[in-house]
């Protein structure tokens, strides 16, 4: 039985890359705007990819801490359907974030043992969606996309969330179908195990990607309305 695990391909930067993302069946194509990041775009440069994205992919700025300022910019550009905030953004935060712009907000939380935990309540009653990723190492130049995955057992007891929420952190094609098991993710979330280089992604992975996760037999309940 299929269980429709919804997908997100990370760091799209090329119209080849969106197309893929979207023919092979990913329902979010993200978009980075970290200037650290291999993966970084400016609001210049994503505009014609959002525009001509496929109707049907949800568009996703990925941002760190980033000012009104620099919201404004991007969101004064690209169409975007939701935002992701990946930094040390609090809940009051994410919530004028949520207000200023009315458009969805996924905040990224970082999970390295069980005290990282009680964070996904706090920010359950903020944010529209969560995102699990690996916390990362103390001198990693990203907060994300470095490949890293973290003890999904930590997530496995866990029956009850308040919000939909995507797994990520070092998920790759020979991975995500027992991380979606361990874990009952019902979304899924990936950069670098999807690319041949930091910053480029690899069609047959993301082709590969995409079939191993919506191939996933026997998650738990239905998918998560989208947002
Ligand atoms: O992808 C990036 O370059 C990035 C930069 C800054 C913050 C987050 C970033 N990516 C996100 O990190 C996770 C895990 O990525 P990976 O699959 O382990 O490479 C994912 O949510 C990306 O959206």
């Amino acid at each position: 039985m299929s269980t429709d695990i919804r997908v997100k391909i990370c760091g799209l930067r090329s119209p080849a890359d969106v197309q893929v993302a979207a023919e092979a069946g990913a329902v979010y194509g993200g978009f980075v705007f970290f200037p650290k990041s291999p993966r970084h775009l400016t609001a210049e440069a994503a505009t014609p990819l959002a525009l001509e994205a496929p109707p049907g992919l949800c568009k996703v700025a990925l941002v760190v801490d980033a000012d009104n300022d620099l919201l404004d910019h991007i969101l004064g550009r690209v169409p975007i359907d939701m935002l992701q905030l990946h930094g040390h953004e609090s809940p009051a935060r994410v919530a004028d974030v949520r207000e200023r712009y009315g458009l969805p907000v996924m905040k990224a939380l970082g999970v390295a043992g069980p005290d990282d935990l009680p964070q996904i309540d706090l920010y359950s009653q903020v944010a529209d969606q969560l995102l699990i990723d690996a916390k990362p190492p103390k001198d990693a130049a990203l907060p994300g996309g470095n490949g890293l995955s973290f003890d999904w057992q930590l997530l496995a007891r866990r029956k009850y969330w308040q919000r939909p929420w995507m797994l990520a952190g070092g998920l790759t094609p020979e991975n995500v179908a027992e991380a979606c098991r361990m874990t009952g993710a019902r979304q899924v979330d990936v950069s670098s195990g999807v690319e041949s280089a930091p910053g480029v992604k690899d069609a047959g992975k993301i082709r590969a990607f995409v079939a191993a996760a919506r191939g996933v037999t026997g998650a738990r309940g239905a998918p998560p309305k989208l947002v």
